[in-house]
């Protein structure tokens, strides 16, 4: 019986203009043995309904290829079955692409997939919804949302939306949250769950974290000073976050958040902006549930 295999391919990821071409896949994937079928999202979630109806139509293998935000919405209908994911990075960050060491060439990302070597990951659920890579709520949040509305979905574009986000950083957010009933935080400035290593362009808050262990690393950065946040900054950029004294890192299964009700706490979700809507927000891992395609000799960096 003939394998069935779905590309699913956000054309504006990264740089943009992203196409897949049949006849460059076709070398990989032998007619004899595959079908190949090219899908385009041509709006903001599409990519979700299209995998849903790779599903029905029987892929075994759906590849998503754009960024983080693409791969959320394919694995999100990909966890808990036998499918696998695989992965070709279109993205601008590319950070569980890179996780996974996936190459960013899209030659020899087909190349891996064709050789289907499967590593079972841990997903992150944030109440009713799926993350693979991380979840920010405060500054994080502030800076997606920026890097959203400028359209600029490069290196340089997420720069700027973070001079942006740090020049408009207002002292008076008003708002508290408890982590697992403990003391009110006022106005923290970062809270970041991961569950991967890295956000991209090998940039990392939680250079310890593994897709592999059942845990997520978690950061919370309390109401610190501009200049902290310029250190907050540069230490990110060597990897060394922790270094800041002000910050709480930890390993965890769950963890919950509640805000005070009434305030907005703003969210961004594997690097796309979310209104948090609850007042209580319930954060777990789901251990090596999702099926991913990695090179083959592929181990875990940590
Ligand atoms: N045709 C489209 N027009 C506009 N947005 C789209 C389209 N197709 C998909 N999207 C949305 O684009 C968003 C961003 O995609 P994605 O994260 O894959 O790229 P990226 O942000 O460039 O990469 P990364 O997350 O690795 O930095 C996703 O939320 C997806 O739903």
């Amino acid at each position: 019986m003939l394998k069935h295999i779905h590309f699913i391919i956000n054309p504006k990821a990264g740089v943009g203009n992203n196409r897949l071409d049949l006849e460059a896949l076709t070398p990989y994937f032998r007619k004899e043995e595959y079908t190949i079928t090219l899908k385009y999202s041509n709006y903001k979630k599409q990519a979700l309904e299209l995998t849903q109806d790779s599903i029905r139509e029987g892929a075994i293998i759906i590849v998503a290829c754009g960024g983080d935000g693409t791969i959320n919405d394919v694995a999100s209908c990909l966890v808990g079955t036998s499918i696998r994911l695989g992965i070709i990075p279109f993205g601008s960050g590319n950070g569980l692409a890179s996780n996974l060491k996936i190459p960013l060439t899209t030659d020899k990302a087909i190349a891996v997939i064709k050789q289907h070597e499967v590593v079972n990951i841990d997903v992150g659920l944030i109440n009713e919804q799926y993350f693979f890579s991380n979840i920010g709520f405060g500054f994080d949040a502030d800076i997606i949302k920026n890097y959203e509305a400028s359209e600029m979905r490069t290196i340089k574009g997420y720069i700027r939306a973070s001079i942006k986000s740090f020049r408009e950083y207002k002292k008076e957010r008003n708002i508290g949250v408890k982590i697992n009933d403990s003391d009110c935080i006022k106005n923290p400035f970062m809270i970041f769950i991961s569950n991967s290593n890295e956000m991209g362009s090998n940039i990392s808050l939680t250079p310890k974290a593994s897709l592999h262990d059942g845990m997520l690393d978690v950061l919370i950065v309390p109401e610190i000073s501009k200049p902290k946040m310029l250190l907050f900054g540069m230490l990110m950029l060597i990897r060394k976050p922790h270094w800041l004294k002000d910050i709480k890192s930890y390993q965890t299964k769950n963890l919950k958040i509640n805000k005070e009700a009434g305030n907005t706490f703003d969210s961004q979700i594997d690097g796309e902006f979310h209104k948090v809507k609850n007042d209580q927000i319930y954060i777990s891992v789901l251990e090596k549930s999702l099926g991913v395609i990695v090179p083959r000799g592929y181990s875990d960096p940590i």
